[in-house]
C-alpha cells in the first residue's frame, strides 16, 4: 500500500510510481521510479507533468535517494532535479523547501516531502473553492492544457475550479483547447471531463477566436508556471493567444494557481526562463505516444513549451490565499502568502 497517494503519484517508502501521462487516455500504465536519473526521464518527456506535480515528486525523489545515499552530496542531486525543467517555479520552491532540511537528516527530508503534498492538497480545494464562485449554471468556460488532478497532489487548479462548481450542482459546458503540441487538453483535459461528469467539445487551439466571435464563451479559465511580482504570467504556450483574444472579445480571464506559483523574484514576464523543447514535437507528433512527421526533415523550428501572459490581459488572480484584481496585483498582495500556508 502507498503511503501518500494522488490521481497520478503513488508513494512508498523508497520508490514512487506515477501514472504516465504520455500514455494516456489510451493506457493508465504505472511505472515505478527508483532514482533521479528516471525522474529526470519522465519529467522531460512529460510522463510526470504539470507544475505542483513535478516539484511534489521531485521531493519525494530527493528523500528518498538522500535515505540510500546518506554519505553522498544531496545538493547536487537536488541541482540537477531543479535544472531539469525550468519554467514552472514550484519545482523551486519545493526543492528549496527540502534543501532547508538536509542538515536535519533524512527524516525530516521524508517529513517535508509529505507536508508539501498535504499541502498542495489542501491549496488545491482553497483556490478551487474561490474559483468555482467565479462559476455559474449556464457558464461556457474555455480552457487550455491540463490543470486537473493529474498535474497536483489534489483536485487540481483551474480544472479544480471547475471539478468544485460541478460538485455543487452548477452545470457547466467547457470547450477544451486540443492544446498543440503535447496534445494535454486533447489527451488528459477530455479525459478529466469525462471522469468527472463534465460535459465539453474538444478544439483546436486555432478555432477558440472564432468560437469567441460567435459569442459562445463566457469565461476562460487557465493555469499558470509562474506568477511575477507585476502579475504577468507563463503558462502551456497558446495561453497568451487566447488572453489576447478574450480581451478583444471582452470575455473575463482568469489565472488559478496555487501561491506556490507565484514568484516574487522575477519582477515581470520578461525574467520568466522558457523551456525550449524537441524540434520533432513540431515536425509532426513525436512523444511515447507515437511519431509521425509532416514537416521537411530538419525544417527549422521553434518550440517554446510556454509564453507569458501580461498582467492587463487578466480579469483576476485566483489563489489559494484569495481572488485578486489588478489593483491588488499592483500593491504586491499576491506576494504576501508566499511562506505562509
Ligand atoms: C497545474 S496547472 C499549471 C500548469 O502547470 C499547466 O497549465 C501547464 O502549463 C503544464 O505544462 P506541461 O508542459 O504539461 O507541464
Amino acid at each position: 500500500m502507498p503511503h501518500l497517494q494522488s490521481r497520478s503519484l503513488r508513494i512508498y517508502a523508497d520508490h514512487l510510481e506515477y501514472l504516465d501521462q504520455t500514455q494516456l487516455p489510451q493506457a493508465e500504465q504505472w511505472v515505478r521510479c527508483d532514482s533521479p536519473e528516471e525522474w529526470q526521464h519522465a519529467v522531460k518527456s512529460l510522463a510526470i507533468r504539470g507544475a505542483p506535480l513535478i516539484g511534489l515528486s521531485a521531493a519525494f525523489v530527493l528523500s528518498q535517494y538522500a535515505a540510500r545515499h546518506p554519505q553522498s552530496d544531496w545538493q547536487l542531486v537536488s541541482d540537477r532535479l531543479r535544472a531539469t525543467r525550468p519554467t514552472a517555479v514550484n519545482l523551486m520552491y519545493c526543492l528549496d523547501a527540502m534543501e532547508a532540511c538536509f542538515e536535519q537528516g533524512v527524516n525530516a527530508l521524508a517529513e517535508r516531502a509529505a507536508e508539501l503534498f498535504s499541502e498542495d492538497r489542501a491549496l488545491c480545494q482553497r483556490m478551487a473553492e474561490r474559483g468555482a464562485d467565479l462559476l455559474k449554471t449556464g457558464d461556457r468556460v474555455l480552457t487550455h492544457c491540463n490543470t486537473g488532478a493529474l498535474a497536483t497532489a489534489g483536485v487540481g487548479t483551474a480544472i479544480g475550479a471547475l471539478a468544485v462548481a460541478k460538485q455543487r450542482g452548477v452545470e457547466l459546458h467547457v470547450f477544451v483547447d486540443e492544446t498543440r503540441p503535447l496534445l494535454q487538453g486533447g489527451r488528459l483535459t477530455a479525459w478529466e471531463m469525462a471522469d468527472l461528469g463534465i460535459p465539453y467539445q474538444l478544439i483546436t487551439d486555432s478555432m477558440a477566436a472564432s468560437l469567441m466571435a460567435a459569442g459562445k464563451v463566457d469565461k476562460v479559465m487557465v493555469g499558470a508556471d509562474r506568477i511575477c511580482a507585476n502579475g504577468d504570467f507563463a503558462n502551456k504556450v497558446g495561453t497568451y493567444m487566447l488572453a489576447v483574444i478574450a480581451h478583444y472579445h471582452q470575455v473575463p480571464f482568469y489565472v488559478v494557481a496555487p501561491y506556490t506559483t507565484v514568484d516574487p523574484a522575477c519582477a515581470t514576464g520578461a525574467d520568466i526562463p522558457i523551456e525550449q523543447r524537441d524540434p520533432a514535437e513540431i515536425r509532426g507528433v513525436a512523444g511515447a505516444f507515437g511519431e509521425v512527421t509532416w514537416a521537411p526533415d530538419n525544417a527549422p523550428v521553434w518550440n517554446p513549451a510556454f509564453d507569458v501572459t501580461p498582467a492587463k490581459l487578466v480579469t483576476a488572480w485566483v489563489l489559494d490565499t484569495g481572488v485578486f484584481d489588478a489593483a491588488a496585483i499592483a500593491r504586491g498582495e499576491h506576494c504576501l502568502g508566499r511562506g505562509e500556508s
